[in-house]
């Protein structure tokens, strides 16, 4: 979790402005990135557009591209709906709770490569910390931290959530808990900028 003072507040299209000025060069200040994110207040005007949920499985809503150096996107998890156990692709990964509370699960990356180590009954990916993420919290992940699991334990409330990933990525690899296998999973967007065009059925590919 990224506890970073802000000093001032940015509505959300200063947000995505000063997010487009962080990544104009390639040298990307990630801890000046959290901050920003930590600087913006949700609120449901600014993001409900792109606020579209799935009946069985969460939704990724792509907002902006960010001149193709990252991805910014609104997730929202039904009740109980929730993530596979995954990586990110060598990416940065930094999440901000908009509505709700995500509870976020971080695993050792599997200890062999190609899990031969598997014992009955014994679980390969080791559980190294275990957060629940409140409204406007940001945290940060990277492939070198670990793996995670995001889920929406509520079962009365939705949950919303802001990513931005950079470099941005269309897989990711999935992990099977008890053995450690991975499997790369193709994601996508179930909603671009806040349309749902029909022509262009978005299957909803997620890592579940
Ligand atoms: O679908 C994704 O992008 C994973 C959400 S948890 S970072
Ligand atoms: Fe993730």
């Amino acid at each position: 979790k990224a506890d970073i003072i802000c000093d001032k507040y940015l509505s959300f299209n200063e947000l995505i402005q000063k997010l487009h000025d962080a990544f104009k060069t390639d040298l990307v200040d990630i801890d000046h990135v959290q901050m920003l994110m930590s600087s913006y207040q949700s609120n449901p005007q600014d993001w409900k557009k792109y606020a579209k949920f799935d009946r069985h499985r969460y939704t990724r809503n792509l907002v902006d591209e960010g001149n193709g150096r990252f991805n910014l996107m609104v997730l929202c998890w039904g009740e109980g709906h929730g993530s596979a156990i995954h990586d990110h692709s060598d990416a940065h990964c930094v999440m901000k709770i908009l509505q709700g509370e995500l509870f976020e699960t971080r695993y050792a990356w599997p200890s062999t490569a190609d899990c031969q180590s598997y014992r009955e009954g014994e679980e390969e990916l080791q559980v190294i910390d275990k957060n629940i993420q409140h409204s406007n919290d940001v945290c940060y992940i990277n492939d070198t931290m670990g793996l995670h699991r995001v889920e929406n334990l509520s079962t009365i409330n939705p949950a919303v959530s802001l990513h931005l990933y950079s470099p941005p990525f269309s897989k990711c690899s999935v992990f099977n808990k008890q053995t450690g296998q991975k499997t790369s999973c193709k994601v996508t967007f179930w909603s671009k900028y806040g349309e749902r065009r029909n022509r262009e059925i978005q299957e909803n590919r997620c890592p579940e």
